[in-house]
C-alpha cells in the first residue's frame, strides 16, 4: 500500500481502534523507513497529545493513556539482547501493556512473539519518494486485525 502521511496516519488510527490491552507489534524496516512516524501516529490515536520522545537511547518510552499501558521501544542501539533484561525487558513484555518495538531484530531471541509485524520500506523513484506499509498478523489476534483491516481498504 503506498503511503503518504495523511494516508500513514489514517492507517495507524484504524489498527488503534483494533488493539486490546495486550498486543506485541513488531516495526520493521531500514532507516527513516517511518517506524517513529508511525508509532507516533498509533500513540496520538491512542489518546498521546504532544511530542512523542524517540527512545533511541532510553530504549523504551512508557505510556499511561486512559487505562492502557504503552511501551514504545527502540532498540536500534542495543548491542546485546540481553541488555534489555537490565532494563527490566521481560517485566514490560508481561505486562497487560501494548509494546510497540522498532527494530526487533536487534532484541532477537529475547522479545516475545509479535502478534503483528508492521513492515514499513522506502524507496526514491523519480525525486519522488514511494513508501509502503504492509501488515503481517502472526497470532490469532494479529491475523484478525489484518483481516479487519483489509475488509475495509
Ligand atoms: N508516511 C510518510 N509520509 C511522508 N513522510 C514520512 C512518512 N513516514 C516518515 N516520513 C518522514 O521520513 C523521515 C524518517 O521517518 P522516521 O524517523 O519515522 O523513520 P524511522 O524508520 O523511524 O527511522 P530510524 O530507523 O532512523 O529511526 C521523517 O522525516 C518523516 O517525517
Amino acid at each position: 500500500m503506498l503511503q503518504d502521511e495523511t494516508v500513514t496516519e489514517q492507517l495507524a488510527a484504524r489498527l488503534a481502534l483494533l488493539l486490546p490491552e495486550r498486543a506485541v507489534l513488531f516495526l520493521q524496516g531500514p532507516l527513516g523507513a517511518g517506524k517513529t512516524t508511525f508509532s507516533r501516529f498509533l500513540l496520538q490515536a491512542l489518546g498521546h497529545s504532544g511530542a512523542v520522545k524517540s527512545p533511541t537511547y532510553t530504549l523504551v518510552e512508557p505510556y499511561m493513556l486512559g487505562a492502557r499501558q504503552i511501551y514504545h521501544f527502540d532498540l536500534y542501539r542495543l548491542t546485546d539482547p540481553e541488555e534489555l533484561e537490565f532494563i527490566g525487558g521481560r517485566d514490560y513484555f508481561s505486562d497487560q501493556a501494548i509494546c510497540l518495538i522498532e527494530w526487533p531484530e536487534q532484541g532477537q531471541g529475547f522479545l516475545p512473539e509479535p502478534d503483528l509485524v508492521v513492515q514499513l520500506s522506502y524507496q526514491a523513484a523519480d525525486d519522488e519518494p514511494v513508501r509502503c506499509i504492509e501488515m503481517q498478523g502472526q497470532t490469532e489476534l494479529g491475523r484478525s486485525i489484518v483481516q479487519t483491516m483489509s475488509a475495509h481498504d
